[in-house]
């Protein structure tokens, strides 16, 4: 569904943030994009909503231009990016910000909000609190649970779980797998959290300097060429048992 050919961005002239990045990943996939600071995994996340345009090469989506594709369809790409303490309207209580996501759609009702909130292991009480009432891990699972309730075809997660504990965050992929089993969604993670993408993704992604140094099947780590990956995975798990 998603296709990356010979992709290349540049902000100007001296600065090279992605070099040549080619990848395709299957409808139902869920894929991470793996690198440091600076690696270019939010870029490379951007130009897959398209939200910033390629400098040379191609994103296809769908066999569309990813540019086109979201303006065409929308409802059917989402995301939550790392900013997600400013994805809610301050303004907005709780309960209006998920409301906001069923505008063309019947209102829902108290009870179904409360089992939105119980799927992301949150009491209605929340519902009548603002953005700024809550917590950062709080916030994040509000976010997501937004993400899902749209129903997306792709979704694209940018270090969009790392405000929550491990059990939430358990929680959460599980949500996320459920939704991948229903409806086949592709996910794109982009984090520096190794630990979590090796447990949630088919497939990871490795960028170092912009540059795509290696594909992993999440299943074969142990196959992992690039001595960078190597140090990586090393970090989380332990590779030379054998
Ligand atoms: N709008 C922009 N204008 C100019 N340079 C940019 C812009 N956005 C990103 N960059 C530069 O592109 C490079 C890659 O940035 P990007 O945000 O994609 O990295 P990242 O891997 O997501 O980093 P982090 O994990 O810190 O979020 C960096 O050198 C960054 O300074």
């Amino acid at each position: 569904m998603l296709k990356i050919e010979n992709v290349y961005k540049m902000y100007n002239k001296n600065s090279i943030a992605l070099k040549n990045i080619n990848f395709n990943v299957k409808r139902g996939d869920t894929v991470g994009i793996i690198g440091e600071s600076g690696s270019g995994k939010s870029s490379l996340g951007k130009l897959i909503l398209g939200l910033d345009r390629v400098t040379k090469g191609k994103i296809l989506i769908e066999n569309k231009d990813s540019s086109s594709w979201h303006k065409n369809n929308l409802g059917e790409v989402s995301f939550v990016f790392q900013n997600y303490k400013e994805s809610l309207n301050p303004f907005f209580t709780i309960e209006e910000s998920i409301q906001e996501i069923f505008w063309k759609e019947k209102k829902r009702t108290k009870s179904e909000l409360e089992s939105f909130l119980k799927m992301i292991n949150l009491e209605k009480i929340i519902l009548s609190r603002f953005p700024h009432e809550l917590s950062g891990g709080e916030l994040q699972r509000i976010a997501i649970l937004r993400a899902l309730l749209t129903d997306p075809t792709l979704l694209v997660l940018d270090e969009a779980l790392n405000a929550l504990d491990i059990s939430n965050q358990i929680l959460i992929t599980n949500l996320l797998k459920k939704k991948k089993e229903k409806k086949a969604m592709t996910t794109i993670l982009i984090s520096h959290d190794l630990e979590i993408a090796t447990m949630f993704c088919d497939k990871l992604i490795i960028l170092k300097e912009g540059e795509l140094i290696e594909i992993l099947n999440s299943d074969f780590l142990k196959d992992a060429k690039h001595s960078y990956t190597k140090t990586l995975l090393d970090a989380v798990i332990p590779l030379n048992l054998d």
